[in-house]
């Protein structure tokens, strides 16, 4: 174990060891790099309308419900059908992709190889959208903010399966011509017919290679790794001087299917004996990590009786500093998780309280998220509170404060595939504001010699060492070395005194995180 903890060993930690169109618009062609990222944001707002149009024509947030029939027979090609409603339901009703496509599979009884297929043409075609509609851009007759939603989704799975799977051309043409059939949309059969023709003229490289001819570094990556120029550049902020060897890596980890990483509840297994009864293997950092390289884990005995539960290395290393970073002065066993929802780090903060007899008050004002705290915490020593960090009502007597800031979440992209897409630069400000005054809260209502946890899942610098920045002017808030106390993870240094976790270095998602110590005597 690192250094800095107080001296009780984590075994002390276990309490029951045996707990059981084929032509290039006017517009494209010839068109600058600059010019097409134009072109996609006016797209962008204008299929936005364009879908809230259909919708209302539908009547229902279903679009085409008329289609949606669950059995099998329905359809010749059922895989590429699922894979067709969920992009069709991200883009018209704004699912989530990584909840809408698992529960289509399960309506339509989707297994095996088939799963496996839906997975890696739904889950492909929605992160790499931008690299799909611009090549799709080039190819088609029309704008692609007058083609029907129910057609892109079909032009956005053939150019994945052209680009980026091993299905042959000829495939993908055909089946993408017969989905047009299963979709209702028999009239689009030829364009698309075109459109993928053409998208069939060249390889991922080349199509990369054309788009971006005239394109900076930047802009090229942002395409090749089909994400944002804007995230690119918060990437390559947030790597400073590592950014040249790393960038690429960081960016292609997002779309890496993440390892299930587990937590093994102190007090109700170990992590070896979760491993031996999972067959999966003890994590690198965390004490109480176990990962598992495949398998449901709603289907192991130890999280479904509450045992264990899934939870990101990441996050558990930082609920475990909460909870063990050395105070100054006596602990009082109260302590506070003020951004709790929906309960992660709630819960194994309050593991390790209940082996120490302390209590943790956890705070979230959005009401579902605060009940599924309590869904998460049951049987735990925990108050759950629905309000507003910022104006909790709390006493100012807490040993240990924890602020999991909300957040635009850019460091967890692996686990949305369309999310890179609907995040936005305007949404930052805001969300630092929050930050700033929830962690302004959390130092206030923390006793001097007190510890404070700033967490987020983000690496933008202004969620992360900026907020520390300014805390170190604004509050009562001194830093301690954070790596100190990551049990032994390396290369995570950010800033002075901060850590930040990369997919691509450490497997977690890119978790951020700075421990305070609260001032004994405030500084304003
Ligand atoms: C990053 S999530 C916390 C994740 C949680 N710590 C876990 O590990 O499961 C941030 C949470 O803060 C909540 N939140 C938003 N505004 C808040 C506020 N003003 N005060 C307290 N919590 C807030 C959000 O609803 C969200 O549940």
């Amino acid at each position: 174990m690192s250094g800095g903890f107080r001296s009780r060993s984590e075994s002390a930690r276990h309490l029951k060891s045996d707990a059981k169109g084929t032509k290039q618009t006017p517009s494209n062609r010839g068109a600058s790099h600059s010019d097409r990222k134009a072109q996609q944001q006016r797209r962008n707002r204008q299929r936005n309308d364009n879908n809230k149009r259909h919708q209302r024509q539908q009547g229902s947030s279903g679009g085409n419900k008329p289609n949606r029939k669950p059995a099998r027979e329905h359809h010749r090609d059922l895989p590429r059908y699922v894979a067709w409603q969920a992009l069709f339901r991200v883009d018209t009703e704004n699912a989530f992709g990584n909840i809408i496509l698992p529960s289509l599979m399960k309506e339509y009884g989707l297994s095996g190889r088939d799963a496996a297929f839906t997975t890696e043409l739904g889950y492909g075609s929605l992160r790499a959208q931008g690299l799909v509609d611009a090549v799709i851009g080039e190819c088609s007759s029309r704008p692609l903010e007058a083609i029907d939603p129910a057609v892109i989704a079909v032009l956005r799975l053939g150019t994945y399966q052209l680009l980026r799977m091993r299905v042959g051309n000829h495939a993908a043409v055909n089946t993408s011509v017969d989905l047009c059939q299963e979709v209702d949309k028999p009239k689009a059969k030829g364009f698309v017919n075109a459109v993928l023709h053409s998208v069939a003229q060249r390889t991922e490289s080349e199509w990369i290679d054309h788009l971006t001819k005239n394109a900076d570094p930047f802009e090229r990556m942002a395409l090749a790794t089909a994400h944002p120029e804007w995230i690119v550049k918060v990437f390559r902020d947030s790597l400073g001087d590592y950014a040249i060897s790393e960038l690429s890596d960081a960016l292609i980890a997002d779309d890496a299917r993440p390892r299930v990483h587990l937590v093994a509840r102190p007090g109700e297994i170990t992590a070896e004996e979760l491993a031996l009864v999972t067959g999966g293997e003890q994590t690198s950092y965390s004490p109480y990590g176990v990962v598992l390289e495949e398998g449901d884990p709603g289907a192991i005995p130890a999280v479904r009786e509450g045992m264990a539960a899934v939870q990101d290395e990441g996050s558990q290393l930082i609920a475990r500093a909460a909870a063990e970073a050395p105070l100054e002065g006596d602990e009082t066993g109260q302590w506070l998780d003020l951004c709790a929802g929906p309960g992660g780090k709630t819960a194994l903060m309050a593991c390790l309280a209940r082996i120490d007899g302390a209590h943790v008050d956890a705070v979230e004002p959005v009401p579902h998220r605060a009940r599924l705290v309590e869904k998460t915490t049951t049987g735990l020593p925990v108050t759950v509170h629905t309000v507003d960090g910022r104006q909790s009502g709390l006493e100012a007597h807490y040993d240990r404060t924890l602020v999991d800031a909300p957040c635009t979440g850019l460091g967890a992209l692996r686990r949305r595939p369309e999310a890179r897409w609907r995040k936005s630069p305007d949404d930052v400000p805001e969300l630092v504001t929050l930050q700033r005054e929830l962690l302004a809260a959390g130092a206030e209502l923390t006793r001097p010699g007190g510890i404070v946890v700033y967490s987020t899942c983000s690496p933008h610098l202004e969620e992360t060492v900026k907020i520390v920045d300014w805390a170190e002017k604004n509050c009562p808030l001194q830093p301690l070395d954070t790596v100190d106390y990551m049990c032994g993870m390396q290369h995570c240094r950010a800033g002075e005194n901060a850590v930040q976790m990369w997919p691509h270095r450490h497997g977690t998602d890119a978790m951020f995180v700075q421990i305070f110590r609260r001032s004994a005597t405030p500084e304003r």
